[in-house]
Parts: C-alpha cells; structure tokens; sequence
C-alpha cells in the first residue's frame, strides 16, 4: 500500500511467541480522519495497535507511517516520529500528580513543556483544575482524559486508542467520545478500537471490522452501521 496515508499495515501477520494473530492484515488511516476497529473479542484489535507502536514486530508484510517503514521499530522512537497510544488500562500513573502524568508524557521531548501543557490546561479545564490532585482519586472518564492528554504531549499526528470507553457509564463514555473527537479536531488522525461498536463508529469517518486477525469489512462508518451483514454478525442484530 502506498499514497499519502499517515499509518498503513500493508499484509501484516503479526502475533505472540508463536502464535500468530493478524493474518495478511490490511488498514489505513489518512490525514483528518478517525478510523473505528471494530470485531469480535480476540479478534486482534488490541493487536494492530500493538503492531503499529512496534510493541510488536511484524512477522510479515509493513507497517508504514507517512510511507515510511516502522514495523518493530521501538515504541519510544515511533513516539518521536509522531505516534501517540492510549492503551485501555493502566494508562496514567495514579500515585502521581495530574500535572506529574503530563510531564512523564512529554519526557521524549527536550524542549519547554509549559507551552503544550497550557494549550492541553485551556483544552481540558478539568485537568488545569485538578493539576495537583494525585490520579488515582479521578474518575474512571476523567482518567481517560488524562490518558489522552498525557499521549498529547507529543504533539502526536496519529493517536492509537485501545477501547476508550471500556468500563465506563454510557453518559460518562459519550463525554470521552466527544474528547476523541476534538483531539481529532486539533489535527490528530485517530485509530481506535472500539468494543463499543456503534458509539465508536458514531463518531468516525471509517471502519474496520477484524475477525480472526483478518479485515472483514472495510467501508464509510454510516455505511457499516447500515451494513445487514455487519450488523447481524458485529453489531448485535
Ligand atoms: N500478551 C499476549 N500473549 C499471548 N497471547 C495474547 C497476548 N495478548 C493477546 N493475546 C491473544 O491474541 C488474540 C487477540 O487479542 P487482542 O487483544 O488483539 O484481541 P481484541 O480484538 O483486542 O479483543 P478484546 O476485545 O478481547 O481485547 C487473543 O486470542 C488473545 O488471547
């Protein structure tokens, strides 16, 4: 695959020790856009995440960034090149403060963090409000937040969300929704993984849908939630 995408898995086969899960997986993600993943458990959604950081090595095929080779390149040189991920647990630090989660975000960086750390304060008030509160006494969607903030210290153009809305309330889950898509808005291209699926597609332009390692369906999000097919297997009748 080629062109002007910002991340491609071109025929990736990826996996664990010997056990291989992405089977000739094949995705993109252009400028501007959100990209929902979505499938069944186990399906491997976790895993293109993991494949695309280069917390897992490519058995096959390429992983490209701004057509760009990364595949098993190490996550905290892809952090440099312009890659965020926000896994879905264990995503903050909770015996540090607020302000503590930012600053360790940003320790790839070797220039002034006041500047982003304003710019993210003024997007997400919550955060400036609480700066010294230690992270484990937020809620659940404040921790998401802060999760995706703290990946924002980078100045990412791709962010890689792993399930944002996992464990949280429906109201709670469209408030972190709604923080996705303005991330999105500030010139973020996002690749997320989404259990749920109809909320996670409400909000993107595309979508995937993996089954067994392998993309099943690919298509505009509205037309996958229009999808008979999709809809029966996937999205619960
Ligand atoms: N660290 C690991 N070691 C070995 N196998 C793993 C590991 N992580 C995941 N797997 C296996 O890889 C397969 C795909 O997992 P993955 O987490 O990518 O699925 P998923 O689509 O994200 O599903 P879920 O919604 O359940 O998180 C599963 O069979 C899982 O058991």
């Amino acid at each position: 695959m080629s062109g002007d995408h910002v991340l491609a898995l071109d025929a990736v086969d990826s996996g664990y020790g010997e056990v291989q899960v992405l089977d000739d997986c094949t995705l993109h993600l252009d400028e501007g856009e959100i990209v929902c993943l979505i499938g069944p458990n186990g399906a491997g959604k976790s895993t293109v995440l993991k494949t695309a950081f280069g917390m897992l090595t490519p058995w096959e095929g390429a992983v490209t960034y701004h057509d760009r080779d990364i595949g098993g390149m190490a996550p905290e040189d892809i952090v440099r090149e312009g890659i965020g991920f926000v896994p879905q647990t264990e995503n903050v630090f909770g015996s540090l403060t607020i302000e503590e989660n930012l600053r360790m975000g940003g320790v790839a960086r070797d220039d002034d963090l006041e500047p982003v750390l304003e710019t993210l304060y003024d997007r997400f008030p919550l955060l400036e409000e609480k700066r010294t509160a230690k992270a484990q006494n937020l809620s659940g969607g404040q921790r998401q937040v802060l999760a995706l903030a703290r990946a924002l210290v980078m100045e990412p153009d791709v962010l890689l969300i792993d399930e944002p809305s996992a464990g949280l309330a429906p109201n709670t889950a469209d408030g972190v929704f709604a923080d996705v898509q303005e991330v999105n808005a500030m010139d973020t291209a996002i690749l997320m993984v989404e259990q749920n699926a109809k909320k996670g597609l409400g909000i993107s332009d595309r979508g995937y849908v993996l089954d067994q390692g392998t993309v099943r369906f690919e298509d505009e999000a509205d037309e996958l939630l229009d999808n008979e097919e999709v809809s029966k297997l996937y999205l619960g009748g």
